[in-house]
């Protein structure tokens, strides 16, 4: 199976955590189509009642195609679950997202989740984080004086651009500068260091959040639970 297919295999399998009645966050990217795309089938073939919560306006699109209910995540009294993918994932279940630009609602949203599946295929599994660059997602205002503060410290900043060369704006119209790192030996420091910095709004660590991790490998998903 190439990438794509494994993507396919746990976006399809991980609609087995949702049950009749629930409220699902749905999370961003190429494998959380597929499990949307199986959530509307399920919807469809078998009478599935469900209520969605998007993490962006891509995924909400796609839902609202297929004829999946949404609330927004304020209208939510409570999240059963959210699915979503991830850009990284380390041998302590700690994780890289925001890949897709999506982090600052997927993170909204997985912390007021019961539970957070993630799902992935066997490539995003690594010993430590950071391989991927890290996304951070900055207020407009100041942004090239946060970018020169992150490169000073050695952080290897980029922002983030679109394909015509304008900088890629998120759903809440930021910036994501991306942090260059190769290898983060301290998760939790660089997470405390990053949120305090006057102009970050969010950053695509996701520390000690997931419950349970579905890795699309060749011989079939394999499901991993997190110690939390
Ligand atoms: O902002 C995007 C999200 O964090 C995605 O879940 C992440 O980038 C993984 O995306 P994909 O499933 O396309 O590899």
């Amino acid at each position: 199976m190439n990438q794509n297919e494994l993507k396919r295999l746990v976006g399809e399998k991980s609609v087995e955590w949702v049950k009749n009645g629930m409220i699902v966050g749905l999370g961003t990217g190429s494998t959380v189509r597929y499990m949307v795309d199986a959530l509307g089938r399920r919807i469809a073939e078998e009478d599935l009642q469900i209520t969605g919560v998007t993490t962006s306006s891509v995924t909400a699109k796609q839902a609202e195609a297929l004829g999946i209910p949404l609330i927004s995540v304020d209208e939510a009294d409570h999240i059963d679950i959210v699915i979503d993918g991830a850009d990284e994932i380390s041998s302590y279940f700690q994780g890289i997202k925001g890949g897709g630009a999506a982090l600052l609602f997927e993170k909204i949203v997985a912390v007021n989740s019961t539970k957070v599946l993630w799902i992935v295929d066997e490539s995003k599994m690594v010993d430590k984080l950071g391989a991927f660059p890290l996304p951070v997602e900055v207020i407009p205002y100041g942004s090239q004086k946060l970018f020169d503060r992150f490169a000073a410290k050695g952080l290897n900043p980029t922002f983030r651009k679109q394909e015509n060369g304008s900088l890629l704006l998120t759903d809440s119209d930021n910036y994501i500068i991306d942090l260059h790192l190769e290898q983060i030996d301290d998760p939790h420091a660089l997470a405390e260091y990053l949120i305090h910095q006057v102009g970050v709004v969010e950053h695509g660590l996701f520390l000690d959040m997931v419950n349970d991790v579905i890795v699309g490998k060749q011989v079939g998903p394999v499901v991993l639970h997190a110690r939390n």
